[in-house]
């Protein structure tokens, strides 16, 4: 029986059809599964129609309506057909007209590309390379390694007349994709291992037989990646309706290889820059445990802010859609997972947490209290870093705990006081019915551990700040068997003050770690500028501290303008210049609730909401579009860097950038205090704006008043 698939490509312009459209789409769709091969050809409503001058007789056009065309590729054997573009009439014939496909001998997918502009551009291009005097873009790539790639001869004729990033640039679009990818991974300095390790080997489908470039009905079987098979109205419907949620159906091979992988020997781990979706990953890794559960079985998915569990609690239910079975995955924070445990626990007394500004005020006073004379800010690291990082409870454990990451010193002689002040502050904060958040993670896992764990699974996103207290829960959360936990994180966006070696927590998951490339958010003109702002900086691996991690290949194909970057003379004048940049952009057609503009503090948030609001402007601040007031969608949402972790919008304005704001000094330990969390700190306030200017996707603004932050300047701003 005759069906329609539908090309990614097609997909991607989804958000610009109407719904009368999108209803021809599904008719030509229920069509194809109605009608016999011979009917089809023959339907006068459809015209499948060749075109005479078309550079491949099996790229046919299907009227959608009266204006509208669908490009189709139409093998000669098989019957199955593959949407590749919906379009105006006069444009889907110049498209199909320059189109070509073929199927990859090393992928064994289908490929589609611009064969009709290459031929026309490639011959300009090698005149230039003949008379240059630069080397090849792809000069130190044997023709043998290119093509155990998958580059076929046509790209390699194109890829050798390259000199440089530009030229590929130009190329990228016209070529088939997965090819493009390869050359833009290998212009991006990755070498042929690692690009066969990432790019090629997840995409390939094991067989034995010989590959057949003329059988289509099994290329398109291979090609899930870009090609969608639908089976039921129902499902179509459901696509059509979410045009932005093109995660839900196609994963790229790196992004597929790991969350649907059967399982895993024991913790697995994806790691990644902003926007290579991992959160992505994280939900369809839930999906696929989900589908092997066993009776009484539960997961546990969790993330790190409030705003990002109501952010999984959408993105499965859009996944998953059987209410029964999602009913089997508890989302929360790990501190809020901590909370429930621990008041579950048979005689719990309800405690208060305490707020992180009234720590240090009670660590000052704890020191008075046994005559400790240093700093109130040493005191409460020490009991962050050394004594609940390593759950120490006695006074011999802390005599003899290992103080290497920390960068002050303290003498075996002190200790003992340093001790007896940790003990006041507990006691202290017993006493006034209180509790840190990480004490109760602390005893949260003392209770699993002597209960036993409550989940079969358990799934982490945002990682990387993740404090060994929260850790130690989680490994209590679950048994250690294959599948126990599978963990999602970048430490470049590290701006919690967490180092964590995996590692040293009992969580190995080595030969069990995937790193993501592709940035599927922003353009790669923002992400270009972004990512200058960590050029330099040594970032420790999620697993292990004692290794660096990089963004060494990082990318994306998507393109568009680089960021506005604006100074004013005054915060009234930045204001003033926000409220132009955010009508500016509400004028070319972005919704408010796609909008979002991140600062360094609470208060200049408080300051962008009213002045939006004065210039009648709809704005909430995150918080508020949190707990449910229903402007989230309709308002310019606004919120500190810290709550902007995790999120995205399609334009960002990135204000207050200010030298006094980033860094902070307040949130930077003093070197003097110590050194090695001087530089901790420094490097947190880096990603912090790091992170608020990678949750843009298509736009993003930044701007300061007086001096810009120093972080700019050193990115070359
Ligand atoms: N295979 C895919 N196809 C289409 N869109 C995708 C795909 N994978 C991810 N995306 C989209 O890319 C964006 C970023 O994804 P996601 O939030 O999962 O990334 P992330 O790595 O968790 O980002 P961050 O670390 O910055 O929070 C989302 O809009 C998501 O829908």
């Amino acid at each position: 029986m005759p069906q329609l698939a539908f090309d990614i490509g097609f997909f991607a312009e989804l958000p610009k059809l109407q719904p009368p459209v999108r209803k021809g789409v599904l008719d030509a769709w229920e069509k194809f599964n109605r009608l016999t091969l011979d009917q089809l050809f023959k339907d006068p409503g459809l015209k499948l129609e060749s075109l005479t001058k078309a550079k491949d007789k099996q790229i046919r056009t299907i009227r959608i309506d009266q204006f509208w065309r669908g490009v189709v590729l139409a093998p000669p054997s098989g019957d199955t057909f593959v949407l590749l573009r919906v379009m105006p009439h006069d444009k889907a014939i110049a498209w199909a007209l320059k189109q070509k496909s073929s199927i990859n001998e090393v992928t064994r997918a289908v490929e589609i590309r611009d064969a009709a502009t290459l031929d026309e551009i490639t011959p300009a291009y090698e005149r230039v390379a003949e008379t240059s005097s630069r080397e090849r873009l792809f000069a130190k790539f044997s023709d043998g390694d290119m093509k155990a790639l998958g580059i076929d001869d046509e790209t390699l004729r194109q890829a050798r007349s390259l000199v440089d990033q530009e030229q590929l640039d130009v190329f990228a679009p016209l070529l088939p994709q997965d090819q493009r990818e390869v050359l833009q991974y290998l212009a991006a300095g990755c070498t042929v291992e690692e690009v066969w390790q990432d790019i090629v080997a997840p995409a390939l489908q094991a067989s034995t037989q010989p590959v057949d470039t003329r059988d289509y009905e099994t290329a398109i079987r291979h090609s899930r990646a870009r090609i969608a098979l639908v089976s039921a109205p129902e499902e179509l419907r459901d696509i059509l309706e979410k045009p932005f949620a093109a995660w839900r159906v196609f994963l790229h091979p790196s992004q597929r290889k790991v969350a649907y992988r059967a399982s895993y020997s024991g913790p697995a781990q994806v790691t990644g820059g902003p926007g290579t979706g991992k959160t992505v990953v994280a939900l369809h890794r839930v999906k696929h445990l989900l589908g092997h559960l066993r009776e009484g079985d539960r997961i546990l998915l969790t993330t790190y802010t409030n705003a990002l569990v109501n952010a999984l609690r959408a993105g499965l239910e859009s996944l998953v859609d059987d209410p029964e079975l999602r009913e089997r995955v508890d989302i929360s924070t790990v501190d809020g997972f901590a909370s429930r445990v621990v008041a579950e626990a048979p005689n719990a007394v309800p405690l208060r947490p305490l707020m992180s500004n009234e720590e240090v005020s009670r660590w000052g006073k704890a020191a008075k209290a046994t005559g400790f004379t240093g700093s109130a800010q040493f005191l409460a690291q020490e009991y962050r870093h050394v004594v609940l990082a390593q759950g120490i409870t006695t006074l011999a454990e802390y005599e003899a705990a290992d103080r290497r990451g920390r960068g002050s010193r303290l003498t075996a002689a002190e200790r003992p006081l340093v001790w007896e002040t940790v003990e006041r502050f507990t006691a202290d904060l017993a006493a006034d019915g209180a509790r840190t958040w990480l004490q109760t993670c602390a005893e949260a896992a003392r209770l699993l551990e002597a209960k036993g764990p409550p989940y079969r699974h358990v799934v982490v996103d945002e990682a990387q700040d993740l404090h060994p207290a929260q850790w130690r829960l989680l490994r209590a959360a679950v048994p250690a068997r294959p599948d126990d936990l599978f963990i999602a994180g970048d430490p470049h966006q590290r701006i919690y003050d967490s180092k964590v070696s995996l590692r040293s927590l009992g969580i190995k998951v080595t030969g069990r770690s995937v790193k993501l490339r592709k940035n599927y958010r922003s353009t790669q003109e923002i992400l270009r500028w972004s990512t200058a702002l960590l050029i330099g900086r040594p970032i420790a691996q999620l697993d292990d501290e004692g290794r660096s991690d990089t963004l060494l290949g990082y990318r994306s194909a998507l393109h568009g303008d680089g960021p506005v970057v604006r100074d004013a003379p005054t915060e009234e004048g930045e204001l003033d210049m926000l409220v132009d940049q955010v009508r500016a952009w509400r004028d070319a057609g972005v919704g408010a609730g796609e909008i979002g503009v991140s600062a360094r503090f609470n208060k200049t948030c408080a300051k962008a909401v009213a002045r939006l609001k004065d210039a009648g402007i709809p704005a909430v601040t995150l918080r508020a579009a949190d707990s449910a007031t229903g402007d989230g969608t309709t308002a310019v949402r606004v919120g500190t860097m810290h709550s902007f972790k995790g999120l995205e919008f399609r334009c960002v304005a990135v204000i207050g950038v200010t030298e006094d704001a980033l860094p902070f000094p307040k949130a930077v330990t003093p070197p003097e205090v110590d050194t090695k969390q001087h530089e901790t700190d420094m490097l947190s306030e880096r990603c912090l704006l790091f992170v608020a200017c990678t949750r843009a996707r298509d736009s993003l603004y930044v701007s300061w008043s007086g001096k810009p932050s120093p972080f700019l300047a050193e990115a070359g701003v």
